[in-house]
């Protein structure tokens, strides 16, 4: 359950529309109409997350958001301001807050804000646990994995973290580059400052550069205000820039002056801006063999490459595959309102064998499904969808139906008291099932795939992210991944 404070004098409108945005049971929200009431609840019981009006009756939301920072750096704050309040709350951002937004409040852009937030929070609060064996199953997003490999990769979290440097996360994508990046930040010492992420895929290039650093008003078409990026967010605390091997060979010389010496400019301003921020940075790729091909500057390779972490894949990984799926096991029969108590023999067996190419991702996906279909306590071998050597093939792809159960009787299934994530389930079975018949149709080409689907390239890509599946076969172009 995630936990929302609001700070509003407003004692109907703003306070109601958050109480419907938010219902329980998956959030709750606790109020209060001044700084002081707000700041002695932070004191008591802080939240996920706050909300905070620009205008308060007894102080001004910025001293207010001051003394947050004094109390827990961590806790993302998002601004509510009308629009002349905005210079405030772009001021607040420098400092660190996490977004604005303007009254009256937008519900939609509402709950993506406040959700980007929770995770955010999430992602700083939750104990980066290394576990060689099956944690306690209190235990949430451990690194699970007791294999020589795996052990290497603790040693490295635990050497590095301590230093202030930069550090590179390399591995196939689902190994875990994000866990073990909020390991370094949380055993480092800057675990009480703030901890952002960015994917560098997901974001259109036009619009990297203005996350990362920023723009000044009038910098390009729509630039209308200000706005503060992520480095100067963020600074005092440590940024994780996924997938940077996709970052455009022209930003990468900005990230180097960054990582060199911790300055900037905003996008469209000739101020030079200061920061003091820690890059962990992840990618899939080979950046050595790229920067040897001029796709990523060898100067910023060398430089984000002095300290690196190699994931081993999940095939590489001797005796974690049963750990990893006992875990997840646990944890999805919790969620979905299973019992599976046991794995059958024949199942580990065959999960065992598999090559797994979407790595823990795909070992999740693949475990959800076959806890959907299962009954009774123990997890068959026939409840597992086909484990194909070409993951974007699953067996579903060949059924007309959700791997030969219908979307209905799935749906009236899960229609229980307790069910509160319907939505992302049910579409994520009809979004594996769509992609990748369309992927084997257009023979692995995404361009043509994406087209079909009528959805940007960036997100079929992270749709398929999501979903654990790999495109194996025929690719169109070298920077296709
Ligand atoms: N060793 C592990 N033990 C338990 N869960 C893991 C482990 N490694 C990864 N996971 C889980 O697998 C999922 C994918 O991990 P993560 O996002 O860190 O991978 P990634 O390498 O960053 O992937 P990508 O390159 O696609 O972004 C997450 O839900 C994560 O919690």
């Amino acid at each position: 359950m995630a936990h929302l404070l609001l700070i509003d004098d407003d004692v109907a409108l703003v306070p109601e529309q958050v109480k419907q945005a938010f219902a329980a049971p998956t959030h709750r929200v606790d109020i209060a109409h001044t700084g002081a009431a707000g700041l002695a609840q932070i004191a008591n019981d802080p939240p996920d997350v706050i909300l905070l009006d620009v205008r308060l009756p007894d102080q001004s939301g910025l001293d207010v958001y001051l003394q947050i920072k004094a109390l827990d750096a961590r806790i993302p704050v998002i601004f509510i301001t009308m629009t002349k309040g905005a210079e405030l709350a772009i001021e607040a951002m420098k400092l660190g807050a996490f977004e604005y937004l303007f009254k009256p409040l937008n519900l939609n852009e509402l709950r993506r804000v406040v959700g980007e937030a929770v995770e955010v929070s999430r992602r700083m609060r939750q104990p980066a646990v290394m576990a060689q064996e099956l944690p306690a199953d209190d235990v949430d997003g451990a690194i699970v994995g007791g294999c020589a490999a795996m052990l290497d990769v603790y040693k490295s979290i635990g050497r590095v973290a301590a230093q202030d440097v930069p550090v590179l996360i390399t591995g196939e994508s689902g190994t875990g580059k994000e866990l073990v990046a909020r390991a370094v930040y949380q055993h480092g010492a800057r675990s009480k400052g703030p901890f952002l992420a960015l994917n560098c895929a997901a974001i259109p290039e036009n619009l990297l550069e203005s996350e990362l650093f920023g723009h000044e008003k009038g910098a390009f078409t729509g630039a209308d205000r200000r706005r503060i990026g992520k480095f100067e967010q963020c600074n005092g605390g440590t940024l994780f820039l996924d997938e940077i091997g996709d970052m455009p060979i022209a930003l990468q010389a900005k990230i180097l002056r960054l990582i060199q010496e911790q300055e900037f400019e905003r996008v469209g301003g000739g101020e030079t801006v200061r920061t003091d921020v820690r890059l962990i940075a992840a990618t899939h790729r080979d950046l050595k063999a790229w920067s040897e091909e001029g796709k990523f500057r060898a100067d910023l390779y060398y430089r984000l490459g002095v300290f690196t972490i190699r994931l081993p894949a999940l095939r590489e990984r001797d005796g974690d595959v049963a750990t990893l799926v006992h875990f997840y096991v646990r944890k999805f029969s919790q969620e979905l309102g299973r019992d599976i108590r046991e794995i059958s023999p024949e199942a580990m067996a065959r999960l065992s064998a598999y090559s797994w190419p979407g790595n823990i991702r795909e070992l999740q996906s693949v475990l959800k499904q076959a806890l959907l279909r299962a009954s009774g306590p123990t997890l068959l071998d026939s409840f597992l969808p086909e484990l194909a050597p070409s993951a974007a093939t699953p067996a579903e792809a060949s059924g007309s139906s959700t791997g030969g159960f219908p979307l209905d009787e799935l749906i009236a299934e899960r229609l229980t008291p307790e069910m509160a994530n319907l939505y992302a389930e049910v579409h994520g079975l009809v979004d594996r099932v769509l992609l990748a018949r369309v992927l084997e149709h257009t023979n692995g080409n995404q361009h043509q795939a994406a087209k079909i689907l009528g959805i940007a390239r960036q997100t079929l890509r992270m749709k398929l992210r999501d979903l654990g599946l790999q495109v194996t076969h025929a690719v169109e172009s070298s920077d296709e991944g």
